[in-house]
């Protein structure tokens, strides 16, 4: 029990008010029951909470207005997303009210890009309050059992990482679990999935980082990685523990697992149970959409393009399998055929068919008859893409020369930079715009603010995986899916297109609003449910006869 301490043999508490808990402090001790001073004087009456709050009484609208102006007043990122988090751990609804309300403003302080650094600083951050669950290598055998511990059963999606590839920061071993947390507050903020069906977890199986090694306050295992058939069995042994205990429609998004693991993984499990890979299938997701709704302006379709990608890990082999898949739809060629306008670049040069011998699974079907380049410049000088795609964590890699070359080849060039955090960042809008004298069609993946150049005002989109995993997450538990498949993944793309409205095409900007982004993930949502139902992949049964409205009745809205 905490706060117990044994003396001699006697048991003695050092929780004065342990035993004697009253109802009403019990309430505001509960995350999901706190209202703060929203009690109304009725409540506080028959509740048991007078005296425990001063007398003022407050509305949700006014606490949101307060706690945001607090925020504003924090001096650094670190210190904004500890502040929220510290709200989340003590008044949960206030803290997606905030989140839901002010989302352009709040999300980088919970989520990309700030989560990064509070990952890289998680041990001294660490606040004492459960946040989810830590599984670690030393709990082996016994996860079924350890998940019991968790307070709630009805858990409906989990976002759960190795912390081996944290965003483009690497391996942060346990810390890494500020991704799944903001993650599945970005689940219920942006897609409104109630916040007691999410759990994150943090698989630790050790850490290669050698920093976290030698700090004597790394709060997670001290050795190296797992790897090997026994790391597959560690992971295999969370994944059918998960679906034993909360059944076959529990959706699990693998989130920053290192390449080496992430697409074996996937591919092992995404027949089984109900997963999906988010650097992988909804980056992929976000990109194509991306795609779509930029031929509006660029005035070229997805299936005359020609792509280049500079780094082919997994988020690069996600986006240009989901391309091929989309060029396979518009054309009906096979997709060997549309891969072949599809080109990568990685640390060893152009990909192509010379190296077949030494490239890892992924890159091979990317790996296409040319003579080899050393370079991303001479690559896009040899390959004349329309699309320059960044997914290589290699901060400014698109430089004034490339992005001058791709813009005296192409009207409008697409240039994504999509790495993340911000530090990584491929190149800014700034560059982006001043180098393409405004022309280029831009997307990043970390969030940037408008640019003006030349007169006008440029919205740089963010490119984030966070326009597609809400909604992936919302129809899964809506429909009870037991399976996402690419198709899903596929269907989301084109529903986020389809919901980039005109005067954003106007500033240059290819996403939707995010203040809308509610709207849109429940879009994505029902366009997905539809597709679980149409395919036998639902288990909430009979299918609603207006999905949206049944869809929409699911979604939590933070209020009193
Ligand atoms: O978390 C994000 O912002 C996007 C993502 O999945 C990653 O970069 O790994
Ligand atoms: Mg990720």
């Amino acid at each position: 029990m905490p706060g117990e301490t044994t003396t001699g043999g006697t048991c003695r508490t050092n929780d004065p008010e342990g035993a004697s808990l009253g109802n009403g402090y019990r309430v505001l001790k509960t995350p999901s029951l706190n209202k703060g001073l929203g009690f109304t004087s009725a409540e506080r009456e028959t509740m048991g909470l007078k005296g425990l709050l001063p007398p003022a009484t407050l509305t949700l609208e006014a606490q949101v207005e307060l706690t945001v102006q607090e925020m504003r007043r924090k001096s650094t990122p670190l210190e904004k997303y500890v502040f929220l988090q510290s709200l989340q751990d003590v008044h949960s609804t206030l803290y997606y009210a905030v989140l839901s309300r002010h989302t352009y403003e709040v999300m980088p302080f919970v989520y990309t890009p700030v989560v990064g650094e509070a990952c890289q600083k998680f041990s001294q951050i660490y606040r004492h309050t459960p946040q989810g669950l830590y599984l670690s290598l030393q709990d082996r055998g016994q996860l079924r059992s350890i998940l019991d511990n968790w307070p709630v059963d009805d858990i409906r999606a989990i976002v759960f990482t190795d912390g081996e590839r944290i965003l483009g920061l690497g391996d942060q071993g346990i810390d890494g679990m500020g991704i799944p947390i903001g993650k599945l507050a970005l689940y219920t903020a942006c897609a409104g999935v109630h916040p007691s069906h999410c759990l994150p977890v943090t698989l630790d199986v050790g850490t290669n980082n050698q920093a976290k090694l030698d700090d004597p306050y790394y709060i997670g295992l001290k050795h190296r990685r797992l790897t090997g058939p026994e790391y597959d069995a560690f992971v295999g042994e969370f994944m059918e523990a998960a679906v034993d205990k909360y059944g076959e429609s529990v959706m699990l998004q693998f989130e920053d697992f290192g390449n080496n693991n992430a697409f074996r993984l996937l591919h092992h499990w995404q027949e089984k149970v109900c997963c999906f890979n988010d650097d992988i299938q909804g980056t992929a997701a976000v990109a194509l959409a991306g795609i779509l709704a930029s031929t509006a302006l660029t005035g070229i379709r997805v299936e005359t393009h020609r792509f280049l990608f500079m780094g082919a890990g997994e988020a690069g082999a996600g986006i240009a399998e989901l391309i091929a898949y989309a060029i396979k739809v518009e054309t009906g060629k096979t997709i060997e055929e549309c891969r072949k306008q599809i080109f990568m670049v990685d640390s060893k040069g152009l990909v192509c068919l010379s190296r077949l011998e030494g490239l890892q699974h992924h890159k091979r079907d990317f790996a296409h008859d040319v003579e080899h380049v050393p370079d991303l410049l001479s690559a896009v000088k040899a390959i004349k893409p329309t699309a320059l795609i960044g997914v290589s964590t290699l901060a400014k890699s698109f430089n004034e020369t490339i992005i001058r070359e791709m813009s005296a080849m192409n009207k409008r060039p697409v240039i994504f930079a999509l790495s993340n955090p911000t530090s990584k960042a491929e190149c800014t809008p700034e560059e982006a715009y001043k180098w393409s004298n405004g022309m280029a069609v831009f997307a990043s993946g970390s969030p940037f603010e408008p640019v003006e150049f030349n007169g006008k005002t440029y919205i740089p989109g963010q490119g984030n995986n966070a326009y597609i995993f809400p909604g992936i997450g919302l129809a899964a538990v809506a429909c009870g899916a037991t399976r996402i498949t690419d198709l899903d993944m596929y269907i989301a793309a084109k529903a986020l297109a389809d919901a980039v409205p005109e005067d954003r095409l106007e500033a240059s900007c290819i996403y939707p609003h995010l203040e809308n982004i509610r709207e849109v993930s429940l879009k994505v949502a029902v366009a997905v449910a539809a597709n679980k139902y149409a395919t036998g992949q639902a288990s909430v049964l009979p299918k609603p006869t207006d999905l949206e409205s049944y869809v929409r009745s699911v979604m939590y809205e933070p209020g009193y």
